[in-house]
Parts: structure tokens; sequence; C-alpha cells
């Protein structure tokens, strides 16, 4: 019978079946953040239990970095315990870390592709909702809570309910401006932030095939935001190409039976989805949200929506509340809402190539008065690539704030926060009351928009420049 990939992903791990019971899946890759790992470790102790393998396991700083100085103390006493916790942690079972000022640390969702730990065919999973990034290689990847990290630490196999399938077909080109972002973006606001609940999502079609994988993984990361348990994009080309050479890449004759496992992994032919949804690549510009949730969103070209226009009540009420809570008058267009704060970062967008595409934006011009801009880079590896490529420079010329690599201003974890009732254009995937800072409100859009907006002062695409 045809199945789809990530069928094929989920029957290629199943440790243990057994009727009325969830399948045991087998997990090839765990990642640890400091934030979800304290009580898992803390369980293996009090148990008297090892990790299993920490081979397969690897830790990572990303939530609570202080990313303008990186090296020094932490001054917030929770983010502190987090860090000197997964530091004990990681020293006492013998589990990989990468710690501030290590070359290799950064975003967990960074690290594990650039590492090349992240492969196709995989189970990847992490205490953390965006693990789903790393579906656009063709892994099977979940985010868990902390008792699952546990029973992960402790066994490398985890209890998993069944899954649904849905396709989302992009098909066609994207115009010029219009990037990954947008995609996912008018996507949840089509199928709203429910509409992935019980799914594994698989993107498909030649929009999405055209996209490099740093790009995918924009659209992958973003699927928890459509409330769906997984992303997955088939495994290409442009994914060999990516992972061939990677510190952890298979190597010779393992590279070239890995490729033909990985090939045979694409959703066949005839596979049936429960669920379908198609979009139009051509038809999609530049989005941004204008409320306070991901699926509240809109082309730049549009105006704040009239909650009076939303047939449906429950969605009437939620978007008088975001407007309310967000300041904005239905009407006003959204290229006039202005911002005094800009984030390009994040495990959505603060890879390189997002770095590359708003610095080609921001080149020569300047962050306008009155707007701060924070770039922060999503690892380490990416902050010196860039400096490699004269970005930081540009950045910094510009009068942006060029910052050490963590999950900075996307949550209130760390320092960079908004104050109450300031308003941020920003690259990351939760625009929730709150989420940058208490009382901060939050527009979020794409890496070229970003850089746009920093120039002019309001919400702008580079068009407009
Ligand atoms: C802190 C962590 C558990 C959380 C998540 O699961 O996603 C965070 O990364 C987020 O983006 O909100
Ligand atoms: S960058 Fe944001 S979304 Fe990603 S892991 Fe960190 S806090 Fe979560």
């Amino acid at each position: 019978m045809a199945r789809t990939m990530a069928e094929k992903v989920w029957e290629e791990h199943v440790v243990r079946r057994a009727d009325g019971e969830p399948d045991l899946l087998y997990i090839d890759l765990h990642l640890v953040h400091e934030v979800t790992s304290p009580q898992a470790f803390e369980g293996l102790r009090l148990a008297g239990r090892p990790v299993r393998r920490p081979d397969l396991t690897v830790a990572t700083e990303d939530h609570n970095v202080p990313t303008e100085n990186i090296l020094g103390p932490i001054a917030d006493q929770v983010s502190r315990t987090q860090i000197e916790t997964l530091r004990k942690n990681a020293s006492e079972f013998g589990v990989r870390l990468f710690p501030m000022g290590d070359i290799d640390q950064g975003i967990v969702h960074v690290v594990g592709p650039q590492l090349g730990l992240t492969q196709p065919g995989m189970t990847v999973v992490c205490g953390d909702s965006h693990t789903s990034t790393h579906g656009a290689f063709g892994a099977l990847a979940f985010g868990i809570g902390t008792s699952q990290v546990e029973h992960v630490l402790a066994t490398q196999t985890l209890p998993m309910a069944p899954f649904k399938t849905m396709a989302v077909t992009v098909e066609g080109e994207l115009k010029p401006g219009v990037t990954a972002k947008d995609i996912i973006l008018a996507v949840i606001a089509e199928i709203g932030t429910g509409g992935g609940q019980g799914y594994v999502i698989e993107y498909r079609g030649e929009a999405i095939r055209r996209l490099s994988m740093e790009a995918r993984m924009t659209v992958c990361n973003m699927s928890i935001e459509a409330g769906a348990r997984a992303g997955m994009i088939a495994p290409d080309e442009t994914t060999f190409d990516y992972i061939k050479g990677r510190p952890h890449a298979p190597e010779g004759v393992e590279w070239d039976a890995a490729v033909a496992h990985w090939q045979g992994l694409r959703s066949d032919d005839g596979a049936v989805f429960d669920k379908e949804v198609v979009l139009d690549a051509d038809a999609l510009s530049p989005f941004v949200t204008w409320g306070t949730n991901p699926g509240q969103g809109a082309p730049l070209d549009a105006s704040v929506p009239d909650p009076a226009g939303f047939d449906d009540p429950s969605q009437r009420a939620a978007a008088e509340k975001a407007l309310a809570y967000m300041d904005l008058r239905p009407g006003t267009p959204l290229r006039e809402v202005p911002v005094d704060t800009v984030f390009l970062g994040s495990c959505t967008n603060g890879r390189i190539e997002d770095l590359r595409a708003a610095a080609e934006v921001i080149r020569g011009r300047r962050v306008a008065d009155g707007v701060r801009m924070l770039v922060v880079p999503g690892s380490m590896r990416v902050k010196e690539q860039a400096n490699a490529e004269g970005l930081g420079e540009v950045f910094t010329a510009a009068g942006a704030e060029w910052r050490e690599a963590g999950c900075s201003m996307c949550l209130g974890m760390n320092p960079d926060q908004l104050k109450p009732g300031q308003r941020s254009a920003s690259t990351s995937n939760r625009n929730f009351e709150g989420r940058q800072g208490k009382g901060g409100r939050t527009h979020l859009v794409s890496p070229l928009v970003a850089a746009a907006t920093a120039v002019r002062g309001t919400l702008s695409s580079p068009a407009d420049l």
C-alpha cells in the first residue's frame, strides 16, 4: 500500500507494538536545552538511572543567554540556576553540551542541523515545541514535555499516540520579496492555529521544492503554530547538499548508503493524506500579523481588519481582544503601523541566509531614528560566518545591535525584552500577549520585512524603500 513519508519513518522506528497501546518508537536524536531538562535529569538521579545513549543526546544553552554579554555573569537568578543546572547534569550524565562561549553554542534548532546531527528519516525529539524545525530534512521531529524528556533519556524510546496526515501543497513560484516566512504565515492564517491539531503536515509542491534548507526550516518550524504535531519536507538534492561534509554527516560508502535510503523516504505516489490544503505561491505577498496569535495575519498591503467582518463569533471576539491589546484601529493600513523595535533572529529566522537577506536590504542604509534593531544570530557558527561575509559590519554601520547567539527577544527569558507598550516587528514565531516582554506588542514578519521596517520605522517591505 502506498505510504506517506511520515508513515514510513514511523514504521522504521517501532520497537514495540501492542493492541490498544501507543507504539513505542526508537529515538535517533535527543536535543536538550536548559529550560525543560532539569526535572528530567533529577528524575534519573532519583531512580539511579544513567542516560541510556549519551552519544545520541546533545545539549546547548539558548533560552537564558544574555546576548549582549554572553560571558558575563547572568544577573537573573532563575536563568543562572537553569544554566548551572544544565552544566552540572551534562557533566554528571556524560552528555555533550555546548555552553555559552563555545563556537558550537546556539539555539537548539539551529545547532542540530548545522552540525549534521539532524538527518532524513530520523526520529528527533527535544523538550521544545519548535522541534518541528528538523522535519525540513525529512525527519519525524516532535516537541516533547519534560516527563517525556526523562523517558527518552532513560530508554531512548518514547510511546507515541498515532497521528493523522495532512498535505500542504504550495504550487507555483514565489514572487521576489516573498519568502518561506510568508508561506507559513499564510498557511496558518488559512487553516488556523488549531487547524493542524493531531496531524503531521507534509509540505510539498513546486514552491516548497525550490526552497533552500534554511527556508524549509522556517516553514517546518512554525508547523506547531498551526497546532500540528510535526512538519516534514521530502529530502532531495537540496537536503543532501546541505548535509554533505557537515561534522556528523555520514562519509564514503556510508554516505552513499544513507542517500540511497533517504531517497526512498518520500511519500509514495498515490499515498493518501487525511487532509489536503493547496496554496498558490504566485498569489502570495509579504505577510504580517496584526493580532496576538500567529493565525491573525494579513498581507502587508492590507489594513487592520474590522472584527465585525468575522462571521465566526469566537474569531470576532478574539480579533476584538487582539486589537485592544495591540492598540490598533480597524482600517489602518498595516504599512502605517509604526514600530520602535525590530528583532531579527530566533530558530525561525536566525540562520545565515536570513541574515544575508536582511543585510542586503540594510546595506548602505540607516535604522530609522527612534527604532532599535537587534540582530541575533541563531548560533555562534552563524555569527562567525556572517562576520566572515562582512554582514556584522553592515548591521552595525546601519545602527543595529549585533549580538551573540541565543533565543533573545523571541521570548522573555533573558534580558532582551520589550517594555510595556513597545511594539516590534519580529522574525520569530509567536506574537502572544507578553511573549517578548510584559505588555509588549509583536508583529511577526519575514527577515526582508524586518529589515525594511527598521529603515522606514513602519511595517514595510523592501519594495517600499
Ligand atoms: C521554553 C520552551 C519550552 C518553549 C517551547 O517549547 O517552545 C520555547 O522554546 C518557546 O518557543 O516558547
Ligand atoms: S528561538 Fe524562540 S521559538 Fe526558538 S527555541 Fe528559542 S524561544 Fe523557542
